[in-house]
């Protein structure tokens, strides 16, 4: 087995198409998820944290593009993969899921079905085969009853049940890296926490590398060995998730420390006590110049508004995006 790490992201810039323009809706981006690692990006919402995970798997269209950077995959770029090889990796060997399944799965098509194509299109199995492997793989993401179950209709299951439909399809082929777009958002807080047990279990017995992405920071560091945070399109720190919690480096993330219901302990930065971050994200034709983060960083100085921030390694590993980091 290599010893590259699974997935390098270096460099990525997406860029936002507005006319003849062109604005870096994400700039700078670069991560690496190990083989069997689960990484989290975290950040508030229009962050950039969706069109980077659709970026990985060829599933950003205009005005979205990639503009720069290289994307390895196993050690192969592809960032410029054709559409058709493309669709080779995904569901296959990258496959993903997202917050509401009801977008993913056919309306018109019974679940059974649907899962049986992926071993059908992807593993090259007769329908007889591919219909028992449905079965199991209801089965094994906990769907009570799998051989009546298959002939139903995605309306006729609940949420959660959805939910672990999709999970049955990203797993079928057993893929190497699992996207996973606030899968769990749309959930009662109930249902949230299975369907986290579930992917955390899965991917575990079977070594996959899952990138996670949520606003909420206690979900990812709960689920995440490391975690990137992004603001306006701009990784602002990377850390081992306890990291994250104990020592926060960067004033968003203390921030967004500061804002979770049990941590909202003291920022490291800050004299006071944040409850949550003032202000708003702002939209990518409007980043301001300097650290993006400036206008709302109560630590910012004259030199974070004309000047961008570098990207800083940490004495104790990790990455920050910041003037006045400690
Ligand atoms: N199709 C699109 N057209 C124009 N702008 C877009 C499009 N998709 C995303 N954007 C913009 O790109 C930025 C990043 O969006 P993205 O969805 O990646 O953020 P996010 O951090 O994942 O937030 P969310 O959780 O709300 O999806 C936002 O400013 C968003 O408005």
């Amino acid at each position: 087995m290599s010893r590259k790490p699974l997935l390098e992201v270096e460099n990525l810039r997406i860029d936002l198409s507005v006319g003849d323009a062109k604005f870096p809706a994400v700039q700078d981006v670069s991560f690496t998820i190990e083989r069997g690692e689960t990484f989290g990006l975290v950040g508030e919402s229009g962050c950039g944290k969706s069109i980077t995970s659709l970026a990985l798997i060829g599933l950003l269209r205009h005005p979205l593009s990639i503009g720069g950077g290289t994307i390895r995959f196993d050690g192969k770029e592809i960032q410029n993969l054709s559409q058709s090889e493309m669709r080779k990796l995904r569901g296959n060997r990258i496959s993903m899921i997202f917050q509401e399944p009801m977008t993913a799965l056919n309306p018109l098509s019974p679940i059974g079905r649907q899962i049986a194509e992926m071993f059908v299109l992807h593993k090259g199995v007769s329908w007889t085969e591919a219909n028992r492997l449905a079965v199991e793989a209801l089965a094994s993401v906990r769907v009570p009853a799998p051989e009546r179950r298959v002939k139903d209709y995605p309306h006729q299951l609940s949420g959660g049940m959805r939910q672990r439909v999709m999970i049955a399809i990203a797993l079928a082929c057993e893929p190497d890296l699992l996207l996973a777009d606030e899968p769990t958002t749309a959930l009662d807080v109930t249902v949230q926490a299975e369907i986290l047990d579930l992917i955390r279990e899965l991917s575990a017995a079977r070594g996959t590398a899952v990138l996670m992405i949520s606003h909420d920071l206690g979900l990812i560091a709960n689920m995440c060995r490391r975690v990137g945070v992004m603001y306006a399109g701009r990784l602002v720190e990377e850390r081992i998730a306890d990291e994250v919690f104990r020592n926060p480096s960067h004033p968003y993330t203390s921030g967004l420390v500061a804002s979770l219901p049990l941590l909202g302990a003291r920022s490291k930065h800050g004299r006071q006590r944040l409850k949550e971050i003032a202000g708003v994200v702002p939209p990518v034709a409007a980043f301001p110049a300097g650290c993006r983060f400036n206008p709302r960083c109560y630590a910012a100085t004259e030199l974070c508004r004309v000047e961008d921030p570098g990207v800083t390694p940490l004495a104790n590993g990790g990455l920050v995006r910041c003037h006045h980091h400690e």
